[in-house]
């Protein structure tokens, strides 16, 4: 596997995925209808049709990966043609020199509509359309909904009712996130939607279970005995699980401005991290075994109380040289000037089950901090019956850590005590045994999340799809507190553009049992250090030697 190279590695991928699409298809398909798709992408104009779903469905093009006979239609109210939609998403596309003939022919299978999301005489011209363009009456299709949820009501309903192909084609209707504002528009999203569509052809997106490090998480955790034994309250101290950003909402104040952090990263993206690293282990790999117990774990946690929630919103650092830094959360233009909504937060959550009792859940998510990571720490708790002097003294040891970091730089580490090298005595250095993938993996392209999220939406796969009552439980979690915020009960935490975090976070965490000791320094920033102080020692030396 080391000596594949990328190309080869993506090729036989291609190549067994393919054939396993084909089989599929072919296994639904009476003989007489031919295996032709259409793929709709609603909101074609917008933001994450540019940055995301064309590029996606290029890359998957390119590499193969989609069936031969497959058309895109691209639907949104704008005037514009599906030249201009691919100028705009030129730079996100990554196209070489030698595919420009392969990316030609994709434009080409590429279309543009143009009509509301709520007259049922334009969703009629769309079928009269697609019908046209496929050459096919009963082609399967998917329909990608890039949209703001106030659209999802009416465009899902007008889908279902004129859009739908003949028999045996089927529909897959793909849903972005937030999926509702709250508990109860979430519940009533769906219940709209269930009116139309059964859930099997209901996809609920979260791309960060399209991750490679998420998807990680279940083979890590269930096929190494080494870490099956102490995954519990027994040997873990704490969870952590982090989201930070580099960037502010860059623009899209107006639309962060009606959720806030805790409905933009916590309630989905993290709280289905956390299911993955809580949950018992599944029966299997497929069907439903993985999302039923997902959504058991989540049962077992009581919505957020306010005592564990730290809110905190940016101000622009004026002393920036950056221009986007010197801007704060209430410079961006859709947001009110009098906005509370925060842009970090930590909450704290305990999991009422035999394995996880008492053994905090921080979860912790802000915009415009220090740098961009998002990661999973799993502390263990300290080792007992101390016998190391360090410094003449039996101060506790560094405790072991296991590090899962999904962006960037793919890597999981463990954090562990060990000798000092070449030292006579016992003295103790906390070091790391290390995973890190562009050293280990070198050359493997790891797919894109919406690559693999899209590919398994035609493979028919929704395992990485988020379900209704999961979605429901998450939403039960964190709606008090999200009542309490809109309300204004919480005290807002103003924190710099840049800034590491929130000191209140921090101590939250610490009085909730994680340790930080602040010692420890990692492999690659440890031998920066070392290069970095080698350096200062020559200019030193450069300089002693001009003066003398
Ligand atoms: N952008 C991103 O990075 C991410 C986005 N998402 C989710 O994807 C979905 C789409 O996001 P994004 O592309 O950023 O959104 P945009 O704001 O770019 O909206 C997409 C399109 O929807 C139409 N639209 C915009 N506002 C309205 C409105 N008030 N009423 C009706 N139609 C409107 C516009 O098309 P037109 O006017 O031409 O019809 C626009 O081009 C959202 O649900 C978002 O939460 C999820 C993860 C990341
Ligand atoms: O869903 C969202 O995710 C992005 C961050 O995604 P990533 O893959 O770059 O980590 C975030 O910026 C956005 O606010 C949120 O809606």
């Amino acid at each position: 596997m080391m000596n594949t190279t990328s190309e080869n590695l993506t090729k036989e991928k291609a190549d067994y995925i393919y054939q396993r699409l084909r089989k599929q298809i072919t296994s639904i398909d009476s003989e007489a209808c031919p295996q032709s798709f259409v793929f709709f992408v609603f909101g074609a104009s917008g933001d994450l049709a540019k940055k995301k779903i064309y590029p996606t469905l290029w890359w998957l093009y390119r590499d193969g990966f989609l069936p031969e006979h497959i058309c895109f239609v691209g639907y949104a109210r704008s005037q514009l043609t599906i030249e201009k939609i691919f100028q705009n998403a030129d730079k996100y596309m990554k196209v070489h020199d030698h595919e420009r003939d392969l990316y030609k022919k994709f434009l080409e299978l590429n279309h543009y509509v143009c009509g509301s999301y709520d007259k049922s005489e334009d969703f009629d011209k769309l079928n009269h359309e697609a019908n046209k363009i496929s050459q096919h009456t009963s082609a399967h299709r998917f329909f990608y909904l890039a949209l703001p949820p106030s659209v999802y009501g009416s465009v899902s309903e007008l889908i279902s009712t004129h859009c739908r192909p003949g028999a045996p084609g089927w529909v897959r209707l793909i849903v972005e996130k937030p999926f509702g504002k709250d508990l109860q528009s979430s519940n009533i999203l769906s219940g709209h939607l269930s009116k139309f569509y059964a859930e099997e052809e209901i996809y609920r997106i979260d791309h960060y279970l399209g991750k490679e490090m998420v998807q990680n998480i279940m083979v890590l955790r269930f096929s190494n005995r080494i870490f099956s034994r102490v995954w519990n309250r027994d040997s873990v101290a704490a969870v952590k699980i982090i989201f930070k950003e580099d960037i502010g909402t860059q623009g899209r104040g107006g639309y962060f401005d009606e959720f806030g952090i805790i409905r933009d990263v916590i309630q989905n993206h993290l709280m289905q991290i956390l299911s993955i690293v809580a949950m018992e282990k599944p029966r299997s790999t497929t069907g439903e075994d993985i999302r039923d117990e997902k959504v058991k774990v989540l049962r077992c946690i009581a919505p957020i109380k306010s005592e564990n929630v730290v809110i905190g919103q940016y101000l622009g650092d004026k002393e920036s040289k950056d221009s986007e830094r010197q801007l704060g959360y209430l410079d961006d233009a859709g947001v009110p000037k009098d906005s509370t909504t925060p842009t970090y937060a930590q909450t704290i959550l305990y999991i009422n089950n035999e394995r996880w009792d008492g053994v905090p859940f921080i979860l912790r998510a802000g915009k415009a901090l220090n740098e961009k990571k998002a990661e999973i720490r799993i502390q263990f708790r300290d080792v007992p019956g101390g016998m190391f002097d360090e410094n003449g003294s039996k101060a506790p040891l560094a405790r072991d850590e296991l590090v899962v970091r999904i962006q960037p730089d793919e890597a999981i580490y463990l954090k562990v005590n060990t000798k000092r090298p070449g030292e006579m005595s016992y003295s103790i250095e906390e070091t790391e045994l290390d995973l890190t993938y562009n050293e280990r993996y070198r050359g493997v392209k790891l797919p894109d999340a919406y690559e693999r999220l899209i590919l398994d939406v035609f493979m028919g796969s929704r395992i990485n799809f988020v379900r209704s009552d999961e979605l429901q439980e998450a939403w039960r979690i964190v709606d008090p507190i999200l009542t309490e915020i809109d309300q204004k009960k919480l005290p807002v935490v103003p924190y710099k553009f840049g800034a590491a975090g929130l000191p209140q976070a921090f101590d939250a965490a610490v009085k909730h049992g994680y340790v930080f000791t602040g010692t420890y320094v990692r492999k690659d920033e440890r031998s920066a250090s070392v290069i970095n102080s080698q350096k200062e020692k020559e200019k030193e030396k450069a300089k002693e030697k001009v003066q003398s």
